[in-house]
């Protein structure tokens, strides 16, 4: 794909900070194993240059009320096939035109998501030299904290530390897991997959299948979970939360808590995501994209960086790339026809992510790679 203007900017505004000094600098942040909430401990009151994204960015874009972002019932689904359809229907307008909507009725109570925040919010809130065991670059690990997995690659870094748990197909053994945060992720994570089997039933329907086709593709059957936490920015219109992306997965079961700063890219605006108690955000991965022909579309998305608070998140998402899947994935047969060609070749999730983490920050999109 082609470098965007942004792109070039970006690259611009990494090259104008000197190679050897940026490199240095990241080197020392990445040394102190603290991440971003490190910083704003230590009372930092400017963003340091290696935060700073591009202003094309337009970060703090005026908000906008043109649209409304759409919310789900999922009650309905198990009320007769009559209202199960409409929810198919609201799915797949849905997937086909933001790419994003917000469930609400999906099955895990709200007091779980709240402990879920809960138990993640305490381990980036634990004391330092706990919380910098688990400090890490090693894919090969189940469980990875650091800040910004692509600190070394990517123009900008992010304000945001992340820790990542490998939770499905091979479950991690309890003391791969953060003990602080143990329990409630293994829980969260068992009601994450079966939210997971039922979305994958209504996106099957939305597409005009069997209910089980993209659960008999293993669509299912991978989890990593994304615990992101936000520290409070000084100079939040400088960075971003997390910046401009698609998610490279079959599709991101997300909870947000009531900080907001989630903004999905819709009709060339950005949209608020507005967080809202007990719903979760489902969103379209390049993968799921991939295998519907691009009938589903997987929507570029950002986060804000604030100055209110501490901001968590909890992404979960379904993908196998980890777990040894030679599975190929290509548009489904079965939606084809003479007036919905082919549009990709089929590759593994593996082939996929590979060549997504090979190109870094300078693809916005790997699958233009894949098209045919
Ligand atoms: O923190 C969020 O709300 C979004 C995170 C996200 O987009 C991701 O992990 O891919
Ligand atoms: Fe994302």
């Amino acid at each position: 794909m082609a470098s965007s203007g942004h792109e070039t900017t970006a690259v611009a505004v990494a090259m104008a900070q000197s190679g050897s000094d940026r490199s240095s600098e990241l080197k020392a942040f990445d040394d102190t194993k603290a991440g971003v909430k490190g910083l704003v401990d230590a009372g930092i009151t400017k963003v340091p240059r290696i935060f700073i994204h591009p202003n094309d960015d337009c970060r703090l874009a005026p908000p906008n009320t043109r649209f409304t972002f759409p919310t789900i019932d999922l009650e309905a689904i198990a009320e007769g096939p009559k209202r199960r359809k409409k929810v198919v229907e609201e799915v797949r307008d849905a997937s086909e035109s933001w790419g994003f909507f917000n469930v609400i009725n999906h099955g895990v109570p709200e007091s779980d998501l709240r402990e879920t925040l809960r138990g993640v919010g305490k381990f980036f809130e634990q004391d330092v030299e706990s919380k910098k065991a688990w400090y890490t670059r090693d894919n090969s690990k189940r469980t990875l904290y650091n800040s910004n997995f692509d600190l070394y690659s990517s123009l900008a870094a992010n304000w945001r530390d992340t820790m990542i748990a490998f939770m499905a197909p091979h479950p991690p053994k309890p003391d791969e897991l953060p003990e602080i945060c143990r329990d409630i992720l293994i829980k969260y994570s068992d009601q994450v997959m079966a939210l997971g089997r039922m979305l994958l039933e209504v996106f099957s329907e939305a597409m005009g299948l069997e209910q089980n086709h993209l659960i008999d593709m293993d669509l299912g059957k991978g989890l990593a979970i994304l615990c992101h936490y936000y520290p409070p920015c000084p100079q939040p219109e400088q960075t971003l939360g997390t910046g401009k992306h698609t998610d490279k997965d079959f599709f991101t079961v997300l909870l947000q808590d009531q900080i907001g700063g989630l903004q999905v890219l819709h009709q060339n605006l950005w949209v608020d995501v507005p967080p809202t108690p007990g719903a979760l955000v489902i969103n379209i991965g390049e993968l799921l994209q991939l295998i519907t022909n691009d009938k589903f579309k997987s929507v570029e998305h950002r986060v804000v960086a604030n100055s209110r608070g501490p901001r968590v998140s909890v992404a979960c998402f379904f993908t196998t790339h980890y777990a040894e899947n030679p599975r190929l994935y290509g548009p489904i047969k079965e939606i084809l026809s003479e007036d919905n060609p082919l549009n990709y070749r089929e590759i593994t999730t593996l082939e996929y992510f590979q060549y997504y983490h090979e190109k870094g920050p300078y693809v916005a999109s790997a699958l233009s790679h894949f098209k045919l």
